[in-house]
């Protein structure tokens, strides 16, 4: 993963750090958000979010990512230190076009698992190796992880990240998201209360 530049990013929030990577594997661009000093050897309030641009920047209601990320970004802020990771791996790692196929796909009746695999992905096709070297980068080593997906917080532990604390991050549910929701607490193993 090779570091290239950094800026200010003012946002309603807070005034964070923005850091911009490229995986030359890939080419793909991935960003890191910090607030305060993160590099104490303390563990650090974390976010590793995975790009959706229908909910982060379209504010599609078929998921609760654009709530994550927002709410994410307003407890970093709040705390006054933290770090959150964006990475470039939309719709679970097939991309917006098979992303937007698996939509239309749901729209006749299949569930997210399900239309994935009828485009011939696996669930959930994202890796998280790339994490360590853009964590290393700012001296952070052990998170208190915002998440729902235990599989996640397994990455985090497998790649030498430690995970001291999981916080819940449930936002957002609503008539357009349940069966997004249920499928992940179902299939995919997601810590999923009921009720928000
Ligand atoms: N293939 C597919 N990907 C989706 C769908 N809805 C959302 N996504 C993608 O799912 C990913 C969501 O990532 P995260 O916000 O990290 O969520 P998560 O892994 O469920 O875990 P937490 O939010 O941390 O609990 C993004 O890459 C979205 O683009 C869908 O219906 N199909
Ligand atoms: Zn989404």
């Amino acid at each position: 993963m090779d570091y290239i530049a950094s800026s200010k990013l003012p946002t309603p929030w807070a005034e964070f750090s923005i850091h911009i990577f490229v995986d030359p594997a890939t080419s793909k661009e991935h960003l890191a958000l910090t607030l305060g000093d993160v590099s104490d050897g303390k563990p650090v309030l974390a976010r590793v979010h995975s790009e959706c641009l229908t909910g982060d920047a379209l504010f599609s209601q078929r998921c609760d990512c654009g709530a994550q990320l927002e709410t994410a970004l307003r407890a970093i802020a709040t705390e006054g230190r933290g770090v959150l990771l964006y990475l470039r791996q939309e719709g679970r790692g097939i991309g917006l076009v098979n992303k937007i196929r698996a939509y239309q796909l749901q729209d006749a009746g299949a569930d997210t698992v399900e239309a994935n695999e009828r485009l011939g992905f696996p669930a959930d096709m994202r890796r998280y190796d790339l994490c360590k070297p853009m964590l290393a980068k700012f001296g952070i080593s052990a998170l208190r992880l915002m998440t729902n997906n235990p599989r996640k917080v397994r990455a985090m532990e497998k790649i030498g990240v430690q995970v001291s604390e999981r916080i819940p991050i449930q936002v957002n549910r609503n008539p357009f998201n349940e069966n997004y929701l249920s499928t992940k607490a179902t299939k995919l193993g997601h810590w999923l209360k009921e009720r928000l």
